[in-house]
């Protein structure tokens, strides 16, 4: 069956001529269901679960009201939460649309219904639901391999990240990704993009720190001919390149004043205007940033807008460090060995014991790029089936030198677990370190740790 033909949708009305055009309208689109009443309603999506409806408050045993087209709603809802539904009301209902929204309806159209209008609404409606749907399997499937696509990662703190990526993709919510170089922040983003209503558009990722602040506002907003002396062209930014996509600003804590208030602008009122151009252009980008700075400090110093940064955090999402998730260097070790053997068509297999628990206790500060680069370098350099610690190159930064150093360790790493299984609170992870609160306090600070990333 085409994808096309399983697009299904319920008309419940209990006037006939008006279900018959509407049928007449939208069967070229849709697999059409009729209803004139509440039971065949919930009959029908029971057996079919269309991915939209319309649905005509006034029906009978309450034709001129609006009580049993409510009901319909709440019921059907009940049973179909995901299919969105398209309330359609006289002129003098618009109190009980509103409600009907405030219920869970997607949306509401007036009587009489501009049939072109209703076709707009239902497309949007249907790849939102198509979206819920993608997503739900996704996530089944994920459930099942214990991996979430390109982002590889088994550890509590990456499952709650997953759950955080879905809860908020279909949302136009901007985000901002916190967490060392080299966790996966890019990843992160594409990952929000992917699982969005954007995703058939552009992602568009920009690093704000590798292009010098001159070059940075018409990377960004484009320029026009002759605006500048080397500007022999008209050039199109990466915002007018992300239109209906996702602009990704990376490095975001590294943006001068001056394009922090234009990005501002763009942020309020989706609004740009190239560089050397007179007409503000229209745009619809959803912004995901990232940075690994604290911009909370750097607000506190004036280097930092406060209004932007409320702007771009309307969601926080902080990546954990690698050394911060249990299994995962291992899980992510095997699965990069296996990709660079494949691609160098080197016959090596795994580690060795000892290489596997170097990549364990080694802390990784370059993060899952470290450990990737390590993984291709010794995929390269070593000479048996099975890699050893020194193909690694890791073992100096390693090994602690003193009995101090090893005592240190081992005490950042208990603490943060413990952190970690009581979600950040303090008060349970120090009984159960059985240390006082502000005995763990002293620690977390000696140690650089902060309760808001757990
Ligand atoms: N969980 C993961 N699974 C698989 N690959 C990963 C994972 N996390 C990161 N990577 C890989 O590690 C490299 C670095 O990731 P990415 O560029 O997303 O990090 P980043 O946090 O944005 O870094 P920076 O702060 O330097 O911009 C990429 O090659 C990416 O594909």
């Amino acid at each position: 069956m085409s994808e096309e033909a399983r697009k299904s949708i319920l008309i419940v009305e209990d006037d006939e001529n008006i279900r018959k055009q509407m049928k007449w309208a939208l069967a070229k689109e849709y697999d059409v269901l009729m209803a004139g009443d509440r039971a065949t309603a919930l009959q029908l999506c029971q057996k079919h679960s269309p991915g939209v409806m319309t649905l005509d408050l006034g029906l009978p045993p309450d034709p001129n009201g609006s009580s049993e087209g409510l009901q319909t709603l709440q019921e059907v809802l009940q049973h179909n939460p995901k299919t969105k539904i398209i309330i359609i009301t006289g002129n003098q209902e618009r109190a009980n649309a509103r409600k009907a929204v405030e219920s869970g309806a997607y949306d509401f159209q007036n009587k009489p219904v501009d049939i072109e209008e209703l076709k707009i609404v239902l497309r949007r409606a249907y790849n939102l639901y198509a979206l819920e749907e993608e997503n739900a399997r996704l996530r089944e499937q994920r459930e099942q391999k214990n991996a979430f696509e390109d982002i590889i990662g088994e550890s509590t703190r990456m499952k709650r990240l997953f759950s955080m990526i879905e809860r908020i993709a279909t949302t136009d919510i901007s985000v901002l990704i916190t967490g060392e170089s080299g966790v996966g922040k890019e990843l992160v983003a594409k990952a929000i993009h992917d699982r969005s209503l954007r995703k058939d558009f552009p992602f568009i990722p920009i690093n704000c720190a590798a292009i010098p602040e001159t070059l940075l506002e018409s990377e960004l907003f484009g320029h026009e001919k002759g605006a500048f002396t080397d500007a022999y062209t008209r050039k199109i930014g990466k915002v007018e390149l992300a239109d209906k996509g996702t602009l990704f600003l990376d490095e975001m804590g590294e943006l001068g004043q001056p394009l922090q208030a234009k990005l501002l602008r763009f942020l309020q009122d989706q609004m740009i205007e190239r560089v050397g151009g007179k007409n503000p252009i229209q745009v619809d980008v959803r912004v995901i940033a990232a940075t690994n700075r604290n911009l909370e400090e750097n607000i506190r110093q004036g280097l930092f807008r406060e209004d932007l940064f409320f702007r771009l955090n309307e969601i926080h999402i902080h990546v954990p460090p690698l050394r911060e998730r249990e299994n995962d260097a291992q899980v992510l070790a095997k699965k990069f060995l296996d990709e660079f053997a494949r691609e160098t068509n080197r016959p090596i297999k795994g580690f060795t014991q000892n290489a596997q628990q170097l990549i364990s206790d080694y802390a990784w500060p370059g993060n899952v790029r470290e450990l990737r680069s390590r993984i291709k370098r010794a995929v390269v350099m070593a000479d048996a089936a099975l890699i050893k610690p020194e193909d690694l190159d890791l073992r100096a930064k390693s090994t602690p030198i003193t009995l101090k150093e090893a005592r240190d360790q081992i005490e950042c790493k208990l603490i943060r677990e413990a952190l970690d299984r009581n979600n950040g609170n303090v008060s349970q992870a120090a009984k159960e370190l059985e240390v006082t609160r502000p005995t763990l306090h002293d620690l977390m600070k000696k140690h650089n740790l902060s309760k808001d990333k757990f």
